[in-house]
């Protein structure tokens, strides 16, 4: 989506502006009470400009027609602040529509291909998909290889390849085929795909207040009530101490009193948030989600491409034993001739880098072992009886000596070289014999260091998972500076770390792409799956990078916490403000009864109508002013949660006490040259 990144268009701003009225019926409004009571103060003003004595009333008729312009003023401005976050999603949600365009499938029946439209592709369907169309539906890649144009989707325009098998075979519907041609089993039913996830996700149809939103809004709520209960009181309290309180009066001090700068502002905070993770190219299929991310504890880390680049190249062969370096070499590959792992791909290469020769006609005929992270070895079983393996070197140890072979001396020296430089070893045996180790080199990616010092000023642990070894581990570890790491993991060694965490009452994130990452991902309160991985990981997860960089979790994670900053920051905002105001509408109040209360005048404002008015576009002003902010986030550092908390009480809680006072006094200024 990158290409589509669109600030603030105006089409955008015509559209909300459009949108501010419309969202003025009372049904749509209602599902925000602190609006929807300024909405109803609107009416009741208005009905006073016609209607002025209807309620014993002295104010005069300009004043009643000014206070319920400024009401409607605000409702539109709130209404308006809710439409432009709305905005940036609709316009993107239109561009991905034009990619939904329904297409001819070639579907698969039995030996003939029929095309079928794809809107009729259910579940299960094979469709053939050839170069130059687009792939009808989300689905998996069952025969076949082929470079895919995802830039619908994900913005990128570099093609990539996707092939039946392993961790790379989904595709989306949406997506064009430029090269070759693939068999596809469809996995999704119409208006179910990723496509028209993605269209409701960004254009918020099933945007659903999250848990955190719904708590503040009822404590907001709830301090309305009570606002309304002490206004609709007052007049009695009023009425034995003499004191007449006119209803715009009371209206007015109301709407100064409740919350309405949060109010107006709370659901644009939580549209921005989710807009802002989207525009990071990161799909979250909820709020919560992100949410969540916001006040993550620990976050689990794969080693290998998240850490590192991930492209552990075969760079050096190792004899041991006393064993040739041809014969290790020759084994080396047979045992890769078939594993499409990059591991697997890369010794060949080496092969051929070293201008070394094998006799593949060893391994013709001969039976494919593939590598499985269980087992941590990978090989083939020759059409002789011998077996040829290669893998982790605790997993060969153990295999070998299983078939009554030794171990070299000079094997774990060698191996313990590699690991302590931060490379994986793979020992490569056939039958009980080890002939020696192939040298991966990974790096680490830079400013991973940087990264995880942030974290852990945020409070946040990391833990790097890897089935390596524990030596490789360490030292990847230590370069990186992870807090933990767990080596020789297993796919379920990541479901217990999540779990042996979360028992502690924390919240876990991690990032996964495999089929066998999906439970752990499932089980994460956070998880990431990368837009290459598998159907099964997609699925899982809640939330889906589109780029596939691992290494963005880090990113989500800050802008979780800067979602719930900024809705902090605003509430503690508006509150304070509230405080302020209430003191300048207070004394005019009392003042139109009892001119002797000037004296409680401390703002020295020009006359009581004015106070009031001034109190009450400031209160309406406010609303747009903060958009931007409610719309970009506070600025976020990586400090501690408490001090966080400290610095936004002192920048918002004081800040929203003193912005009034001096905003409400140059309004007034104004104001009063009229009133
Ligand atoms: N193609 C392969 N053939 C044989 N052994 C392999 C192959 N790829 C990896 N291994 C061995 O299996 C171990 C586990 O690999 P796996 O991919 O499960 O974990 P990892 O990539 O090291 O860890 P992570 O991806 O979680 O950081 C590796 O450390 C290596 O020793
Ligand atoms: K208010
Ligand atoms: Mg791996």
């Amino acid at each position: 989506m990158s290409q589509k990144r669109s600030a603030l268009s105006g089409a955008i701003i015509n559209n909300a502006i459009k949108e501010a009225f419309l969202k003025l019926d009372p049904r749509v409004m209602v599902r925000n009470p602190i609006m929807f009571v300024v909405e109803v103060g609107f009416v009741i003003t208005l009905f006073l400009t016609f209607v002025p004595g209807a309620f014993d009333g002295n104010t005069p008729v300009w004043f009643n027609l000014t206070v319920s312009l400024i009401l409607l003023v605000t409702v539109l401005f709130a209404n308006f602040a809710e439409a432009v976050a709305e905005g940036r999603g609709k316009a993107q949600a239109d561009s991905l529509k034009k990619t939904k365009k329904e297409i001819l499938a070639n579907k698969v029946v039995g030996n003939v291909v029929k095309q079928v439209p794809s809107t009729e592709l259910r579940k299960g369907d094979i469709v053939l998909v050839k170069q130059g169309e687009s792939i009808p539906g989300d689905g998996e890649v069952i025969e076949g290889l082929a470079s895919v144009d995802e830039s619908a989707i994900t913005g990128e325009s570099a093609p990539v390849i996707k092939e039946a098998g392993g961790d790379f075979s989904s595709v989306t519907g949406g997506t064009r085929v430029i090269s070759d041609q693939i068999k596809v089993r469809i996995t999704s039913d119409p208006g179910e795909s990723f496509l028209d996830r993605m269209i409701s996700l960004v254009e918020g149809a099933k945007r659903q207040k999250t848990p955190n939103e719904i708590a503040l809004n009822t404590v907001l709520t709830s301090l309305t009530l009570i606002f309304l209960i002490v206004v609709v009181t007052l007049p009695f309290f009023g009425h034995y101490l003499n004191i007449e309180i006119d209803v715009p009066v009371l209206i007015a001090l109301l709407v100064c009193l409740i919350p309405t700068t949060i109010g107006g502002l709370l659901s644009a905070i939580g549209i921005a948030g989710m807009d802002r993770v989207t525009q990071f190219n990161v799909l979250a299929m909820s709020g919560k989600a992100v949410e969540a991310a916001g006040d993550i504890n620990t976050i689990i880390l794969d080693k290998t491409g998240t850490i590192t680049y991930g492209n552990r190249m075969a760079s050096e062969f190792i004899p041991v034993g006393g064993e040739k370096d041809a014969v290790l070499a020759e084994w080396a590959a047979i045992s890769s001739v078939k594993d499409e792992t990059p591991e697997g791909r890369s010794v060949l290469e080496l092969m051929k880098k070293q201008v070394l020769r094998y006799d593949e006609s060893i391994a013709s005929g001969g039976e494919f072992v593939e590598f499985k992270a269980e087992t941590r070895m990978s090989g083939i079983d020759l059409k002789d009886g011998r077996k040829v393996r290669k893998g982790a070197v605790d997993s060969i140890k153990k295999w070998v000596s299983q078939q009554g072979g030794t171990v070299p001396a000079d094997l774990d020296r060698n191996s313990d070289r590699i690991a302590s430089a931060g490379g994986t070893p793979l020992a490569v045996a056939v039958d009980n014999r080890i002939y020696g180790l192939i040298y991966l080199k990974d790096t680490v990616k830079p400013g991973m260091h940087e990264r995880f010092e942030q974290m852990r000023q945020m409070g946040i642990k990391t833990i790097m998972c890897t089935g390596d070894n524990p030596l490789t581990a360490a030292t990847i570890a230590r370069e990186a500076g992870v807090d933990d790491f767990i080596a020789e993991s297993k796919p379920e060694d990541k479901i217990a770390v999540i779990r042996r965490e979360q028992a502690e009452g924390k919240l876990v994130a991690m990032t996964g792409d495999g089929t066998n990452d999906a439970p752990a991902l499932a089980q994460a309160d956070v998880g990431i799956a990368m837009n290459t991985g598998t159907v099964a990981a997609k699925e899982a997860a809640n939330m889906v990078d589109l780029d596939s960089d691992p290494s963005k979790i880090i990113e989500v994670v800050a802008i979780g916490k800067q979602l719930l900053m900024t809705r902090g920051a605003l509430t503690t905002f508006s509150i304070a403000n509230d405080i302020a105001k209430y003191f300048a509408i207070l004394p005019a109040m009392f003042m139109i009864a009892i001119p002797q209360m000037a004296v409680l005048n401390i703002m020295k404002l020009g006359s009581p109508m004015s106070a009031i008015i001034s109190a009450l576009i400031f209160n309406a002003l406010i609303i747009p002013l903060l958009i931007p902010l409610a719309m970009k986030g506070v600025a976020y550092r990586p400090i501690s949660s408490a001090r966080l908390l400290r610095r936004n009480l002192l920048i918002y809680g004081l800040g929203g006490i003193i912005v009034p006072f001096a905003g409400i006094k140059v309004v007034d200024l104004v104001v009063h040259l009229w009133v």
